[in-house]
């Protein structure tokens, strides 16, 4: 079995949990697209669901499979999200911005009563960090904040490159809220809750890849079956 079979298994099984009428969270990346894809098909099959997307690209995907779509503005409390991740930990922390929407990842996860995680099991490290960890920013001022960052990083027992992330032609990366990403490569965090708590206070720093607290549950997927970190239910 392919990671991407893994995929679509892991977001089959989120798909269990949606029922009718709910208020739903729909994330972002290769995974989510999977859950977005079974969602559409049982919207055709008449489920009502409400939906709020966590970027334009999902945005785009479920509104050309036909499901019912809201924001948070209309619909500021949400029963369930589910969503990807780059990294999961055993307590649920995660790493997500890979795919660059991690500030309305975040904004719809809060929003939410659950958020579900769906990946592959190879997702699953014992400690946050080898993926490198995105930190959104805004253009003004980039460089002042690249190096108040590096600050906040160091301050919190981390040290690794920043990377400012490209698109695959060589433009700057802007994401759906307009700003940049650095991609700090700090390798192992031995603090996740400090990191997050430094980096917070980092003025032009918008949002940053660490879900801490946000994640009820992990649905993954490996050759061996279904692995469940948490209560899903
Ligand atoms: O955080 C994300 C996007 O910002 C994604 O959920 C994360 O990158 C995982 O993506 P994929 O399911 O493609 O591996």
């Amino acid at each position: 079995m392919n990671a991407d079979d893994l995929k679509k298994q892991a977001a089959a099984r989120a798909l269990e949990l949606v029922r009718p009428g709910m208020r739903l969270g729909l994330g972002t990346g290769s995974t989510a697209k999977h859950f977005v894809d079974l969602l559409g098909a049982k919207v055709a099959a008449g489920l009502s669901v409400i939906c709020v997307a966590t970027s334009e690209a999902t945005q785009a995907q479920a509104l050309s499979l036909g499901i019912p779509m809201s924001t948070l503005d209309e619909t500021p409390e949400l029963d369930l999200t589910v969503d990807g991740a780059d990294e999961v930990d055993p307590q649920l922390r995660l790493i997500k911005g890979g795919g660059a929407a991690l500030l309305r990842e975040k904004i719809v996860a809060a929003a939410s009563a659950r958020m579900i995680v769906i990946a592959d099991d190879g997702k699953l490290v014992q400690k946050l960090g080898r993926f490198p960890l995105p930190i959104e920013v805004v253009p003004f001022g980039l460089e002042a904040t690249r190096r108040a960052v590096a600050q906040a990083v160091e301050a919190a027992g981390a040290a690794g490159e920043l990377v400012l992330r490209r698109r695959p032609d060589g433009a700057i990366l802007v994401t759906d809220g307009g700003h940049h990403i650095l991609d700090a490569h700090l390798g192992a965090i031995e603090r996740p809750e400090l990191l997050a708590q430094a980096l917070n206070v980092v003025p032009g720093v918008v949002e940053h890849g660490l879900f801490i607290g946000l994640a009820a549950g992990a649905i993954l997927a490996g050759e061996g079956g279904l692995t469940i970190l948490g209560g899903i239910e």
